[in-house]
């Protein structure tokens, strides 16, 4: 039989980021000095985990916040990866959602064209085969993904194995820490949402709707 150790993936929304420029060609804002001071502390935060690597999405808020984690870690290595970036995992149909939320949940999502819906669907199944369940080999490993909060929210879903649609509803603070432990022969168990005690009072919950912050 092959051996199996157990995974611990940390998951990290990017830090607070500079207000959006829409427009052709836009890969989207990079941090605020807020998102820069946050990353730093994140990267603080981790120095004693022996991560393996820091996969991140490509966009520069998520590009910029794995360099700040990665200056405070040492040799850890950074991989860039689409499956870390922004999309939408899944989008549910009418009949898929509770009806007292259907109405709420189907407006935040918009219109969505089929390519955008293949294209995310495809990039959640990668990230659920690249960064879940045990690992092989005898080793434990620790991995970071420094993301977006719509990945954070399919990942925390899967580990629940609550339905698909149920990643809508969760959200991420900046630089908050999500983390969930496979071990061989267990259900996944999610450890910690949204730990930000890394951060100074100033710095929590950026991100969060205001009447979200608790
Ligand atoms: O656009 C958003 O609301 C989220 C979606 O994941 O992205 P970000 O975490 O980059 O703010």
């Amino acid at each position: 039989m092959t051996a199996s150790a157990t995974r611990y993936l940390y998951l990290a929304r990017h830090g607070e980021a500079l207000p959006e420029q829409s427009g052709p060609g836009q890969s989207g804002p990079g941090l605020s000095e807020n998102g820069r001071r946050q990353a730093v502390l994140l990267g603080r935060r981790l120095r004693d985990v022996p991560l393996a690597a820091v996969h991140h999405g490509p966009l520069p808020r998520a590009a910029q916040t794995a360099r700040l984690v990665g200056e405070q870690l040492g040799a850890v290595p950074l991989r860039v990866d689409e499956a870390a970036g922004d999309y939408l995992p899944c989008v549910p149909g009418r009949a898929e959602l509770p009806a007292d939320s259907a109405d709420l949940l189907l407006d935040f999502l918009g219109e969505v064209s089929q390519a955008e819906r293949e294209h995310g669907a495809a990039l959640a199944a990668e990230a659920i085969a690249r960064f879940t369940g045990p690992v092989a080999g005898e080793v434990d490993r620790h991995e970071l993904v420094v993301t977006h909060a719509f990945l954070v929210g399919w990942l925390v879903r899967h580990a629940l194995d609550a339905p698909d649609w149920r990643w809508l509803g969760h959200n991420s603070a900046n630089a908050a820490l999500t983390v969930i432990r496979y071990a061989p022969g267990r259900p996944a168990t999610v450890i910690t949402v949204n730990d930000q005690r890394h951060l100074p009072t100033e710095l929590r919950w950026t991100g969060f709707p205001p009447e979200w912050q608790i």
